[in-house]
């Protein structure tokens, strides 16, 4: 990606997202299932006031499976239904626009009592850069409205794209930064491809997911890069050192590095979630994350 987020773009990507707010009914938070917290933007509560909000965590299909149900509830606890989604082959589209009537169901009876006339939802997603959003929105639609990869443009009149005749979505979406100072955010960020690899050095972003990986998914880790038992208890330069052997890089630790890293984000070590549901706490979660 290449956005950098300068105070200058903060402030009007906040703006942008406050005007077109007024416009809806619904907010579509999209995060990664990979890191439900750190692929949030902080802010977000403050920006978006009460707006009901239905949480997506999106690219499911490269998260751990167990995380993602225990962030599912961990989300329900707060008071949140989150869906689980793969965007890019449909998986859990269908409960969208059932789970957004569900939750606007009081709103929507209260108007339908004053004699008002059902109306669409009306929805926008809003999301950090490469979290799914054009994807989404396709997918949504059903043609290709927004090129998928593409920087957000200049904001035209507001349109609407129609989802069947039961939702209506924005046609831009809502653009946020995650809290990338944080260097472990801006880590785990790094690793899923979510921020821009000449902000962070390549290497460490390996070793950090070396350690990570030894941690959580040691098998499917050791499996792909035939690390045995005995490796596996070495230190994680010394890991590195061994997997940039094995798969004939020499002494090229950044060619190695990068691999590891390209490899990790496609899903070749298998599925992960950076993010883990047991360290969060009820208390923790909020605008100050
Ligand atoms: N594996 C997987 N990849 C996905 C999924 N959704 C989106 N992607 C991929 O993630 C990348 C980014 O998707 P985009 O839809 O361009 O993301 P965006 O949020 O619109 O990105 P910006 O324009 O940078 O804000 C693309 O390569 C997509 O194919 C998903 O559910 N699973």
């Amino acid at each position: 990606m290449t956005i950098q987020w300068f105070p200058g773009h903060m402030a009007k990507a906040r703006r942008e997202v406050t005007e077109k707010l007024k416009f809806v009914d619904i907010v579509f938070e999209l995060i990664d299932a990979r890191l439900p917290i750190s692929s949030r933007n902080p802010m977000l509560d403050e920006i978006i006031q009460h707006k009901p909000r239905l949480i997506l965590l999106n690219k499911a299909d490269l998260a751990d499976p167990v995380q993602t149900r225990k962030w599912q509830t961990f989300f329900s606890t707060q008071g949140y239904t989150a869906l689980s989604l793969n965007s890019q082959k449909g998986t859990g589209i269908k409960q969208i626009i059932p789970a957004s009537q569900e939750i606007l169901k009081e709103k929507r009876e209260r108007q339908k009592a004053r004699g008002m006339k059902e109306q669409p939802i009306r929805a926008m997603i809003i999301g950090i850069p490469n979290v799914g959003k054009s994807t989404l929105m396709n997918r949504l639609v059903k043609k290709n409205v927004a090129q998928t990869g593409n920087r957000p443009g200049i904001t035209k009149g507001q349109q609407w794209l129609k989802v069947g005749n039961q939702l209506e979505l924005l046609d831009t979406p809502g653009i946020l930064w995650p809290k990338f100072e944080d260097e472990l955010i801006g880590k785990k960020l790094a690793l899923t491809g979510a921020i821009k690899d000449t902000l962070l050095h390549l290497d460490d972003i390996a070793l950090f997911a070396i350690d990570f990986f030894n941690t959580y998914y040691q098998q499917q880790y050791g499996k792909r890069y035939q690390l045995s038992a005995e490796e596996l208890q070495l230190d994680k330069v010394e890991q590195l050192m061994l997997i940039t052997k094995k798969r004939g890089f020499r002494e090229d630790y950044e060619r190695a590095s990068e691999m590891l890293v390209q490899e990790i984000r496609n899903g070749l070590v298998g599925p992960f979630t950076l993010d883990r549901a047991e360290e969060w706490e009820a208390e923790k979660f909020g605008t100050d994350n």
